[in-house]
């Protein structure tokens, strides 16, 4: 069975149709990669299967349960991690205390569970070494592994990535893209919009291009690249 399933997805702002009959089922342990223009809709899509954003129209389920009147927090508790494209963790606590933040109000793990729990995901995303530091204080890169260490926290089965390799030089990108694929490795599905192409595809087994809304290809990484369409309207290269 499907982990994640959209069916007929719609969402308009106004008169712009901003989510148009998406339609797509993520497999157990998948990793998916989003890519479109700027305004095409993806952070509208992961708003709507994070449940930060309700649809118009069509049905969201996780592991077939429908879940599309679910809120936020209830996504969360039922599976759904998410990081954001600009990182805003507790400054003034230090990384070990963002992700116990993560892991008990966001993940519902026990007071016991928890320490534990976090300190195996500091280890899992290269932060061990920074755990005792004031979160406010990383640099980029770090900051982008503890974006990831706190949507970890919550215990998820698919995490949603909104463009986490953006501003890092190419070796940190190297970097944090090792991180994520051994996330991949463990099971973990996963949903990555990034502009960063060549750390995305190293990743994902399928790709989905976004355009004004509406899902113009799924398919593996290459045969999407190669249509000339997606080219064309993705990258501004005529065909
Ligand atoms: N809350 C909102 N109210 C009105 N319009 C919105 C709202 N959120 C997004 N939009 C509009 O919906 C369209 C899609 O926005 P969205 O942020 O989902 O695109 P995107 O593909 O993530 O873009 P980018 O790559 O620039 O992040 C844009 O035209 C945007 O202005």
């Amino acid at each position: 069975m499907a982990i994640l399933s959209l069916q007929n997805v719609s969402k308009s702002f106004g008169a712009l149709k901003v989510t148009d009959d998406v339609r797509f089922e993520l497999a157990e342990g998948e990793a998916l990669g989003i890519i479109g223009p700027n305004g095409a809709g993806k952070s509208t899509l992961f708003n709507l299967i994070a449940g930060n954003l309700r649809p118009d129209e069509g049905v969201i389920t996780l592991s077939g349960r429908d879940v599309t009147g679910e809120s936020p927090m209830q996504r969360c508790a039922s599976g759904v991690g998410r990081s954001f494209q600009i990182p805003q963790p507790f400054g003034h606590l230090s990384v070990y205390e963002n992700l116990l933040v993560a892991a008990r109000f966001g993940g519902g793990v026990s007071g016991h569970d928890a320490p534990a729990l976090c300190m195996d995901i500091l280890r899992r995303t290269g932060l061990a070494e920074s755990a005792a530091k004031p979160a406010g204080s990383l640099s980029l890169l770090s900051r982008k592994r503890l974006e990831l260490a706190r949507a970890m926290a919550t215990r998820p089965r698919v995490i949603l990535l909104d463009e986490i390799a953006g501003g890092l030089t190419d070796g940190e990108c190297v970097e944090l893209v090792a991180t994520i694929r051994g996330i991949h490795g463990e099971g973990i599905a996963i949903i990555w919009i990034e502009h960063v192409l060549h750390a995305l595809t190293s990743v994902v087994e399928r790709l989905m291009v976004l355009n004004f809304g509406k899902m113009l290809m799924i398919g593996a990484p290459d045969e999407v690249m190669a249509s000339p369409e997606v080219k064309e309207i993705y990258l501004g290269i005529e065909v």
